[in-house]
């Protein structure tokens, strides 16, 4: 890699104070060096939610002393950001990678903001000792879907890394098509992966900066670990409850992450890495939202055990901590009773039930197989089934219609209704509660295709609207109610009922 040019340090006081808790691990954790920068950057879209989260003024973007565009270009730094890419390995489809790490991202630096400790990342800026094959770039397109994403399934109360903004650059970049660049920066109160620790274990074979890594994520964020009688395995259970109750947000509104290898396991239980993400439209426990993974390995319905699969994994990389097998085996049980649980109370609520009956699972098992049968759009019937009337002989058509065997479905609503009135569920109360719980609005892929569209023509007002749209997908917003319809190919999931 060639020398980089340094970008400038901006002398005005920063919008931010920056602290180095990562930076000051040492080298073994990271490369420090600049961003390479994208030349005559634009703005592309910024979130307001995530800027506020941070503690940014309302006027963040505008303030021309702060050259925020710049520098969330990589083409300068604020005082006190000491930029850096870090170093992890990882299993990619269930075989060791061996090292990999920050190939195109680029740690800023870390804030104190008022929700706590948060740290900020390019994507996309520029080559790092890391890259290996790649150029380390990130093309508009990618970082439209990873910013619109983040900010989504945050509205949607989903573990996550957040987006603050993309910038847009005329720099080419080859893909599969020659495409634009753009950088994209994410805000995490972390960016270490599961692969941080396989990499200290496998890869660098450094029983201490291990131990340095896991007293970071303890004393930082998991400082509960600390008084249990092996914080480490303490650690282990923590990650691996948290990864359940992920799953079971995940599963619960239809995401598919795609690429759920071992570096793109957040140590905190948060989602991370958008990249060939995908929400369900008709309900396929096979989905398989990334064309490269063959053997559907991340398939919708197999993500838990993915899950599950890396956080064994996760043990091994931690396992010089540990002194017993059975300790960490012990840990990793967490998972199971965190994604049932978490999983059961959330599908309770989707179904507007307040109290939980063992009836339930199987009410619950019994609407997914009809929806699968049918290929029955999962956003859509989740939200139809809020407006479900309970009175002999009411009208249920908007949910009954999505279903082509009117009779099984009337068959479940038999079921459903009775369950409801052992509760005294009132139609009402249990609509505006479902609502809540069951969103309108998902990115569904064409509508981040039709952003994505009119944003390589250099219109980013679509993006922008989706972006609001998203931020509050519990709302009906009917001025927007398309973005909530059937998505175009919707006909095709009539013609597989139909035969199936
Ligand atoms: N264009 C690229 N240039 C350099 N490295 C890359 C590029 N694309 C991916 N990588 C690296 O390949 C590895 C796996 O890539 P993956 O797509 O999972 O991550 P990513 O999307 O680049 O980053 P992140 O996981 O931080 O969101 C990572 O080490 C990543 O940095």
């Amino acid at each position: 890699m060639s020398a980089l040019p340094l970008p400038p340090v901006l002398s005005e006081a920063p919008p931010l104070r920056f602290a180095d808790t990562f930076h000051a691990l040492g080298d073994r954790f990271h490369t420090a060096l600049p961003a390479q920068g994208v030349p005559d950057p634009h703005w592309v879209v910024t979130s307001d939610a995530c800027a506020a989260d941070l503690g940014l003024p309302p006027d963040w973007t505008q303030r021309e002393e702060w050259h925020a565009l710049q520098v969330f270009s990589g083409n300068a730094v604020w005082p006190g950001m000491r930029t850096l890419a870090g170093v992890y390995s990882g299993h990619q489809f269930g075989v060791w990678a061996g090292q990999l790490g920050d190939g195109r991202a680029l740690l800023l630096g870390e804030v104190d903001s008022p929700t706590g400790p948060l740290e900020i990342q390019l994507k996309g800026s520029g080559l790092t000792p890391y890259s290996r094959m790649g150029d380390g770039r990130a093309v508009l397109r990618s970082s439209i879907r990873e910013f619109l994403c983040s900010e989504a399934m945050h509205a949607l109360g989903v573990p996550t890394t957040r987006a603050l903004c993309v910038t847009g650059s005329p720099l080419p970049v080859r893909r599969e098509t020659i495409e634009t660049a753009a950088v994209c920066t994410r805000v995490s109160p972390s960016f270490i992966r599961f692969g941080h620790f396989e990499h200290f274990t496998h890869t660098a074979q450094d029983p201490d900066a291990l131990r340095t890594l896991a007293d970071h994520v303890i004393d930082r964020f998991e400082p509960q670990c600390r008084s249990a009688a092996q914080p480490y395995v303490a650690l282990l259970e923590t990650v691996a409850r948290k990864t359940g109750e992920l799953m079971a947000h995940w599963q619960s509104i239809g995401f598919c992450h795609g690429v759920m290898n071992t570096d793109n396991m957040s140590i905190l239980g948060l989602t991370i890495d958008y990249g060939p993400f995908g929400f369900l439209d008709g309900f396929d426990p096979g989905h398989i939202c990334n064309h490269s993974d063959h053997q559907g390995r991340y398939a919708y319905a197999r993500q838990p055990n993915a899950a599950f699969w890396n956080l064994h994994a996760l043990a091994q990389g931690l396992m010089p901590l540990i002194d017993e097998d059975d300790d960490a085996l012990d840990a990793l049980e967490a998972f199971k009773p965190a994604f049932a649980n978490t999983m059961q109370s959330r599908m309770r609520a989707k179904l507007g039930l307040r109290t939980a009956q063992d009836s339930d699972p199987a009410l619950i098992d019994s609407l997914l197989k009809l929806m699968a049968a049918e290929r029955t759009d999962f956003t859509i019937a989740f939200r139809r089934l809020s407006r479900f009337q309970t009175a002999d002989g009411a009208d249920n058509a908007p949910v009954r219609d999505l279903f082509v065997d009117r009779e099984a479905f009337d068959a479940w609503a038999a079921q459903y209704r009775t369950r409801l009135a052992a509760e005294n569920s009132i139609d009402a109360e249990r609509a505006l509660a479902m609502d809540r719980t069951n969103p309108k609005f998902i990115l569904r892929n064409h509508l981040a295709q039709e952003a994505i569209h009119k944003a390589e023509q250099g219109d980013f007002s679509e993006t922008a609207r989706l972006l609001k749209v998203l931020q509050r997908p519990f709302d009906e917003q009917p001025e927007h109610a398309a973005d909530a319809d059937f998505p175009p190919d919707w006909a095709q999931h009539i013609e597989v009922s139909c035969s199936s």
